[in-house]
């Protein structure tokens, strides 16, 4: 059986970084992934990164919006070409990275737990290993939740975002169930590229955590895109019909078909632990299915950690990283958990971008702040028009006691990047006039903070 200082199952972000930064200080890694199409993981291969790049396409695409459709479905077929190009090219990067240390080896194979200290690696053609480790590293990711609609499943139509951003012909008319942030972020690609974007929402209100007036901007921004919306619709049959798929829903208590050329199901993402064998191991998971961690990220069993989607909290590649420094932290001594991380930020690649860090004014009224809420329309940024986009609305919380920021919530152009200067600021907890007064570069979407926080 071979020995390894520390084996880490599942080559996402967190598992990748602290794979390399072992080996790199002259331990001995395993490193498990069960797919030679993942190396890099989610990130890298079906999530953030090609849909980043669909983003940019789609937006160039976009400028070209009174082409034929066979022009648009040429562009897109390009696009989906660009995408392989890179998400291949960023896989090899990231495989030959860790296969050049020394001291990592890198297994092509399902890992699951045979005891506390043991993982067998099965190969896709049967062959099996077991690698013994003084440490083991959980980094598995999270897997699609595909609700129990019927007709879903087997359905030639129905896509999910991996397969729908392999599908080269574009489709006409695009359904999609779940209005959470695979579902907006592809209506945006898929409108851009010129589909027929139609978006199912289960609940009763768009976007319920964001403030309505933020929710109500992106709705419309969305919807001039050419994305239509079906809020608090319930879909109950996803029909194949030979050369289409009819869906049907209901709003109320009257039912309708709508039909589509392609639907994608994005109704939430779910941590994965399946084949895992957890219980082999003495890592208990929740109810909900996720590796159950303190907030050292450790598992219930001793030398066992677990990182990124599988704990069952944020799933962001930059929350994966994170907890990379988390358990790198104990290994090394320190004392960073995940108490300690503040102001988680996000952002939504749609049109323009929205992101948003800390509270929102209702959340900050329902903790009883004294809350002073300023708001900056996009059209008002000299940047936003250079790009012709004055498109959106900016809005931040502060606590009318303190001075501090508690929140802000950026819908326009560049929002992504802009975020994290508000994010900084919150971490080193500024005045809200700092923002107020920063000499920023002209001109630039960031130099709106001026006068949000004016
Ligand atoms: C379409 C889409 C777009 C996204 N866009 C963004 C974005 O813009 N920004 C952002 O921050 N986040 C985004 N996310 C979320 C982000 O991709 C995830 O939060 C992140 O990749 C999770 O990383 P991880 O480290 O938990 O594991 P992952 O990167 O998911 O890696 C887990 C790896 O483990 C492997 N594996 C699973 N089980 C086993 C096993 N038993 N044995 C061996 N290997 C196994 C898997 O094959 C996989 O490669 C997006 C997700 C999707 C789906
Ligand atoms: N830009 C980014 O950072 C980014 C981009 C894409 C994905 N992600 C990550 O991936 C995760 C998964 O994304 P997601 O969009 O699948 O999940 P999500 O949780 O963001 O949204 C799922 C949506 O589907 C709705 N829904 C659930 N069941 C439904 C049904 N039967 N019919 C209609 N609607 C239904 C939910 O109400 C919710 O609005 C996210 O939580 C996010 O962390 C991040």
């Amino acid at each position: 059986m071979k020995q390894y200082d520390a084996i880490v199952i599942g080559f996402g972000k967190g598992g990748k970084t602290l794979a390399g930064k072992l080996g790199a200080s002259g331990k001995t890694v395993a490193m498990i992934e069960k797919s030679d199409r993942m190396y890099g993981g989610t990130c890298i291969n079906v999530g953030c990164i090609p849909s980043k790049s669909l983003v940019r396409s789609s937006g160039i695409s976009h400028g070209h919006r009174n082409a034929d459709f066979e022009k648009k479905q040429a562009f897109y077929a390009a696009a989906i070409e660009e995408k392989r190009r890179l998400t291949a090219m960023l896989r090899k990067k990231n495989f030959d990275k860790l296969d050049g240390n020394p001291n990592v080896t890198v297994f092509n194979g399902m890992g699951s737990f045979l005891s506390p200290t043991q993982v067998q690696v099965v190969s896709d053609r049967g062959e099996t290993l077991v690698l013994e480790g003084k440490q083991i590293f959980i980094n598995t990711g999270s897997t699609p939740v595909v609700p129990p609609i019927e007709g879903l499943r087997e359905n030639p139509f129905v896509y999910l975002s991996e397969g729908l951003m392999d599908l080269e012909k574009l489709p006409r008319r695009l359904a999609i169930i779940g209005g959470g942030y695979i579902g907006l972020e592809f209506a945006s690609i898929y409108a851009g590229f010129g589909s027929q974007v139609t978006v199912f929402e289960g609940a009763p209100v768009f976007l319920p955590r964001e403030d309505a007036d933020i929710a109500a901007e992106i709705k419309k921004a969305l919807e001039a895109k050419g994305v239509a919306f079906q809020i608090g619709a319930a879909v109950k049959k996803v029909a194949d019909a030979g050369d289409h798929a009819e869906v049907t829903f209901a709003r109320e208590s009257a039912e309708e078909t709508l039909a589509a050329d392609a639907v994608l199901v994005a109704t939430g993402r779910r941590p994965n632990t399946d084949g895992l064998n957890a219980a082999e191991a003495g890592v208990e998971l929740t109810p909900r299915g996720a590796v159950k961690v303190d907030e050292k990220l450790r598992t219930t069993a001793p030398n066992i950690w677990a990182m990124g989607d599988v704990v069952g909290g944020l799933q962001f590649t930059y929350v994966s990283l994170d907890d990379f420094r988390i358990v790198w932290s104990q290994l090394s001594g320190g004392d960073y958990d995940a108490a300690r991380r503040k102001n988680v930020p996000y952002s939504v690649f749609i049109d323009p971008s929205f992101s948003r860090v800390g509270l929102n004014e209702r959340e900050a009224r329902e903790a009883g702040r004294n809350v002073k809420v300023l708001t900056l329309p996009a059209a008002a940024i000299p940047k936003a028009q250079v790009l012709k986009h004055p498109v959106g609305l900016l809005k931040a919380v502060v606590d009318a006691d303190t001075n501090k920021i508690l929140g802000a919530m950026l819908f326009c152009e560049e929002s992504y990047e802009m975020i994290n200067i508000v994010k900084l600021a919150m971490d080193l907890d500024a005045d809200y006039t700092v923002l107020g007064r920063q000499v920023f570069t002209h001109p630039t979407m960031s130099e709106a903070l001026n006068d949000l926080f004016a």
